[in-house]
């Protein structure tokens, strides 16, 4: 096992990581520290940087500036001392050999490897261990992938979008498993598109956004980020209130289309109440919480405001 800096608990620690390809930086400045016992998601839209933060947890890309530490020291050493077990989206199979006996490969290379049984009943491809890989449907094998992933006692387990090809069941059979691992102290990071998925599986949600993190908490804390609220309602002589929309308080986000206003608020109460003070008669009135998805598109379209010089209206 290496060794730890006192006083540096911490599982995996990003310093100002920076990773560029050509014109693209992927990851930009990254500072992260994921702390024992979390279980995070990694979210954003698509080239937001997820797989290559990822990649260079793993050591499988090096920074361009910056540092990675695993476990006090570097991503390749704390790999090869079996801290770390990863599932990522790309590299092939072995095709032609059974399940079990790929999984066996893997409890056997593994430092610390748990028996080829435990791992395969963990994963739930004890059933399909006579399979050959190649035979296999895009969610077994992802469960297979995933049992590669577990095949001994890693601190770290590292999961590129690990429910991609699987159905609901298969997914909460799957996240089921995932909790147990957790419970039993595991740190968890997972890549994920699917947002029910982070809301209902992690404590710690990361936003990433054109290479930088530009949300970090609980999933609560995220769909707060994004403002609280969401507030519609119809107006009738909308063309000429305008001006009063804009001076609302605690006005997150204004859209207007037709005769239907759309507000996020950070304040609904505030909100509605000047509405009704502006002497607006609002028909069809809701107000309602946002969920992780709206807050997750909230936070990503207004960051793409500021970056592109927006007003501070729709940049919250
Ligand atoms: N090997 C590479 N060569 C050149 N550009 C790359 C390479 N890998 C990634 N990129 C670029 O870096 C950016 C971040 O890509 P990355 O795959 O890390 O994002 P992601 O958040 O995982 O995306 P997705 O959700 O689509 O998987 C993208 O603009 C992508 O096109």
């Amino acid at each position: 096992m290496p060794q730890q800096h006192t006083g540096e608990p911490e599982v995996a620690a990003f310093t100002a990581v920076t990773k560029t390809y050509g014109q693209v930086k992927a990851v930009d400045g990254l500072d992260l520290t994921l702390r024992p016992g979390e279980t995070v998601a990694l979210l954003g839209p698509n080239g937001a940087g997820k797989s290559t933060t990822l990649d260079l947890l793993l050591g499988l890309r090096n920074p361009d500036q910056g540092t990675v530490r695993l476990f006090g020291t570097t991503p390749q050493q704390a790999l090869a001392a079996g801290l770390v077990g990863a599932m990522l989206q790309s590299g092939g199979l072995m095709s032609d050999v059974k399940v079990r006996e790929l999984v066996q490969f893997a409890c056997d290379v593994h430092p610390r490897g748990y028996p080829v049984d435990r791992v395969l009943e963990t994963a739930g491809v004890a059933g399909i261990a006579d399979r050959r890989v190649g035979k296999l449907s895009g969610g077994q094998e992802q469960r297979v992938r995933f049992a590669l992933a577990t095949a001994g006692a890693s601190d770290l387990i590292v999961l590129d979008e690990p429910t991609v090809a699987m159905d609901v069941s298969a997914r909460q059979a799957f996240w089921g498993t995932m909790r147990g691992l957790a419970d039993e102290g595991r740190t968890v990071l997972f890549a994920t598109h699917y947002l029910e998925e982070a809301d209902q599986v992690a404590d710690r949600v990361l936003v990433m956004h054109r290479g930088r993190l530009i949300a970090d908490g609980t999933p609560a804390d995220v769909k707060a980020r994004a403002g609280a609220r969401r507030i519609v309602f119809d107006l009738d002589d909308i063309a000429e209130r305008d001006a009063v929309l804009r001076g609302l308080p605690a006005l997150g986000a204004l859209e207007v289309h037709g005769r239907t206003v759309r507000i996020r608020s950070t304040d609904a109460d505030a909100t509605v109440a000047a509405v009704y003070r502006a002497g607006l008669y609002p028909r069809n009135l809701e107000v309602a919480g946002l969920g992780l998805e709206q807050a997750f598109l909230a936070i990503t379209h207004d960051e793409t405001a500021v970056q592109q010089g927006g007003t501070e209206e729709s940049a919250r």
